[in-house]
Parts: structure tokens; sequence; C-alpha cells
């Protein structure tokens, strides 16, 4: 029987785990604070950062939200990160991408005050999580850690095939997996659009990431019988439903399920632990910030 590893009910306990600490901050002084910015109008990215504020209410952080128009010239998004730097409420933010073509993520990124970058990417802490020492793990492979995890998947010693070489996912996941650590020592295969034979490199795996952003990249023809299958891939396909259209992940879910001994949905992946390990690291921010000591799950 294929298990299928509930994104929903993961994400769900880890709130839970994280009110204790949120409850801790609030007494010593203030809650959590964290912001989203959004520049631009893209659909996905306005569902993420509703979710995220959502999640922030549900679990008692105090949300903030900045929006700047699509067409602002990057000044103006720099002047919204300034002013999160400087602001004592906001102890974490994001900057949702993807952001407007004429404006450079890594131009952004770079002006996040480390310590309230709870995205993980600004150089620095990415710096220190390839040296085995992260503040911050970025959300989506930490979340996929915390996904391993909860079904009892061991990545010792393991064979994981990551397909996708992303800031975001690829690139940070194969360096936490491949750390001297409980939830490491697995041994990596990073592929990407230039990658020979990727099928080959899939069929020799323990574990299949799939993070490529390509709807139904990998299917099961591609799978040998008992690989464990994490989709990260949350595509939105057109389809006749009342949203005019579908999620979709990277994997051919029917028949990758046929070959997997566990395997991830979408929706209700990979997806919610993203935006539960960003409460995380909000918690984590505030409790470093304040120098309050919480217990974090
Ligand atoms: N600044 C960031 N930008 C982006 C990140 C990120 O980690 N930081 N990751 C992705 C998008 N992402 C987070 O923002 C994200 C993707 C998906 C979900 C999610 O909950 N998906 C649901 C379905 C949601 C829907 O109905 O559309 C699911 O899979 O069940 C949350 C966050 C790119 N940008």
């Amino acid at each position: 029987m294929t298990e299928i590893i509930d994104g929903n009910a993961v994400a769900s306990e880890i709130r839970d785990d994280l009110t204790a600490a949120i409850e801790t901050l609030a007494d010593a002084g203030s809650r959590p604070g964290l912001a989203t910015v959004l520049m631009g109008d893209d659909p996905a990215s306005q569902t993420y950062v509703n979710m995220k504020q959502r999640d922030c209410e549900e679990v008692g952080i105090e949300s903030h939200h900045v929006d700047v128009d699509g067409d602002a010239p990057p000044e103006e998004l720099y002047d919204a990160i300034a002013d999160l730097n400087e602001d004592s409420e906001v102890h974490g933010y994001i900057v949702q991408a993807p952001v407007p073509d004429h404006v450079d993520y890594r131009d952004v990124i770079r002006r996040v005050d480390p310590i309230k970058d709870v995205d993980g990417f600004h150089p620095e802490n990415v710096g220190r999580l390839v040296a085995g020492d992260a503040r911050f793990r970025p959300c989506t492979p930490h979340g996929v850690q915390k996904l391993l995890e909860s079904a009892d998947i061991d990545t010792e010693g393991k064979d994981v095939t990551i397909v996708g070489r992303s800031d975001i996912v690829g690139k940070p996941l194969a360096n936490l997996l491949i750390q001297k650590a409980d939830d490491g020592n697995a041994t990596v295969t990073v592929c990407h659009s230039r990658t020979d034979d990727l099928a080959a490199k899939t069929r020799s795996a323990d574990i299949v990431v799939a993070a490529a952003g390509v709807p139904e990249l990998v299917d099961g023809s591609m799978l040998e019988d008992g690989t464990v299958v994490i989709d990260v891939g949350v595509n939105r396909v057109d389809a006749d439903t009342d949203k005019g259209y579908e999620l979709v992940g990277d994997v051919e879910f029917e028949s990758a399920k046929e070959k997997a001994s566990a395997i991830t949905p979408v929706p209700g992946g990979v997806g919610p632990m993203t935006r539960a390990m960003l409460l995380y690291n909000t918690v984590k921010a505030a409790s470093l910030q304040r120098d309050v000591d919480v217990e974090l799950p």
C-alpha cells in the first residue's frame, strides 16, 4: 500500500506545536510579527500571501502586509524593505517571489536584514546553511525534511535525486540533505534542464524530490518500485473548473503512486509545509531578536 503523506495534517501539528512558543513571546512583551511584501499582482502569489496572513492569524502571530505596484521602480521596493528593517514590530518578513522582470530578486534579498530574513535567502544565511550552521532553513526544504521525518523516512545513506536546482528549493535542500545530521547524511544528485538522462537518475534513487516547476515531469515509468516521491511543484494549468485552472504537481500522481512506497499529493503536500515552516522561522526570528528562549518543534 502506498502511503499518501498528508502535508495539511503535518503542517497543522507544527502550527499547534508553535503556539506555546508564541504565547511565551507574547507574555514576555509582544507577539512575533511577520510581514509579507508583494510587488505586482501575480494571482498565485496573491493566494500564497493571503494564506500566509491567515496562518499568522490562526497561531497568534501579528501579520503586516506591504503592496508595491508592479510597475514601480525597484527603489520603491527597496524603500519598503528599509522601513521593515527598522520596524521593531516586524521580526521577520518575506518578499514574495517572483518579482517583476525589471527587478533583480538578488538585489532585493541583499537589502533584507539577515536577522529578519525568514525565507533564509540572504547570502549571509545561505553561507551559514552551507557551513552547517543554519540560522533560518528555507521554508520549502525544511518542510520537505519535516514531511520525511513525519513519515519515518530516514535519509541516512539514501540516494536522493532532486529534480530542479533553484535557489529556493533544489540548492538549499541538497545542502541540507548532505549535512552530517539526523535529517541529512544522504547522497544527493541534483538534476536540471541540461541533465542527460533524467529517468536514469530518478530510477536509481531511493527518494525523488521533484522541484522543477514543470507540470507532471516525473511519471511512474521513471521510478523503481518502492521509491519515496516528494512533489514540490504547484502548477496552475488551464482547466474547465470554477477557477479556470487546476493545481498539478511536478509528478504525474496516478502513475507515480503505483510505484511509490510513499508520495505527497498536490495540493495538500509540500505547499502547506512551506507556510508552516515560515511561521517556525518567524517565531525563531522573534526569539533571537528579543533574546527570549523558546522551544521549537
Ligand atoms: N519569498 C518566497 N517566495 C516564494 C516561495 C518562498 O518560499 N518564499 N515559494 C514559492 C511559493 N510559496 C511560498 O510562498 C508557496 C507555494 C504553495 C503554497 C501552498 O500552500 N499551496 C497549496 C495550494 C494553494 C492554492 O490553492 O493555490 C498546496 O499545495 O496545498 C504555499 C506557499 C514561490 N515563491
